[in-house]
């Protein structure tokens, strides 16, 4: 048997300009792997290349093959991709855009939907969805898929905090059935949520570690801020200042 690893080591530049410098991180499942770290220091381009959108140096492991290799089609049974979104401008239904996830069939879409709490509204159109109830459909489309590693770029960004606990609490439950990769901005849904950080900055990975082992210090050198982290309750919380 293969270990369900994801073994990542890659480089990727625009043109010239290298953006993402020598990245090397695994990822399992049983875990949230949230990536966090400053604007512009290539979360987005990673998850990119992890998809196969960008053509990125280096190898993607999974199950013991380069996922790199793969053509598209092939690659999109192993990983779903969900961008960071705004509310699409055409008329289908929230059952069939999810349906439109590649390998879905009609019993993944409606497990899917019950599982995002949008099954009831599926005959609605997903343009007259609010950016969060988007957000769901989007997730939903995901699962459809059934992948086993989902990488999701700033899924809460759109959501009020209720939304945003909904989806994590979704992407929780679903760690143990697939390798989930999330890009957060929120560090403290990240220490709530996260099993593992990684904290990207200017191309290359600065810290890795668990919620609770990550220092105040380590997040002003990357984001230029005072910061400190507290326990309350049990719960890490970051506070923060300029
Ligand atoms: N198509 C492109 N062509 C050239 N440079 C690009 C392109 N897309 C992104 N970049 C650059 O790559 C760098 C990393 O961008 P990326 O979107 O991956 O950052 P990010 O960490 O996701 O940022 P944010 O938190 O702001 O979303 C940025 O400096 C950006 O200007």
């Amino acid at each position: 048997m293969h270990e369900r690893t994801l073994k990542v080591r890659l480089s990727f530049s625009y043109g010239e300009r290298e953006i993402l410098k020598n990245v090397e991180f695994s990822a399992k499942k049983g875990e949230l792997l949230a990536i966090i770290g400053p604007n512009g220091a290539g979360k987005s381009t990673l998850l990119k290349c992890l998809v196969g959108i960008l053509k990125p140096q280096g190898e993607v492991k999974f199950n013991g093959f380069d996922l790199l290799q793969l053509k598209p089609k092939e690659r999109a049974r192993f990983v779903t991709y969900v961008p960071q979104s705004s509310v699409p401008e055409f008329a289908f239904t929230i059952e069939e855009f999810v349906e439109m996830g590649a390998y879905a069939t009609r019993g993944d879409t409606e497990s899917a939907l019950k599982r995002v709490g949008l099954w009831e509204r599926r005959r609605e159109f997903v343009t007259n969805l609010s950016g969060g109830e988007y957000q769901l459909v989007l997730i939903a489309r995901a699962l459809a898929q059934e992948s086993e590693i989902i990488l999701l770029d700033e899924p809460t960004s759109h959501l009020d905090i209720n939304h945003a606990l909904q989806i994590m609490e979704i992407l929780n439950a679903l760690k143990d059935e697939k390798i989930v990769i999330v890009v957060m901005h929120d560090l403290n849904l990240a220490l709530k949520y996260a099993d593992r950080l990684l904290l990207l900055n200017k191309g290359t990975i600065e810290w890795e570690g668990t919620p609770s082992s990550l220092r105040g210090d380590i997040l002003e050198n990357v984001y230029g801020i005072k910061a400190k982290i507290v326990e309350i309750d049990g719960a890490s919380l970051l506070i923060t200042s300029l």
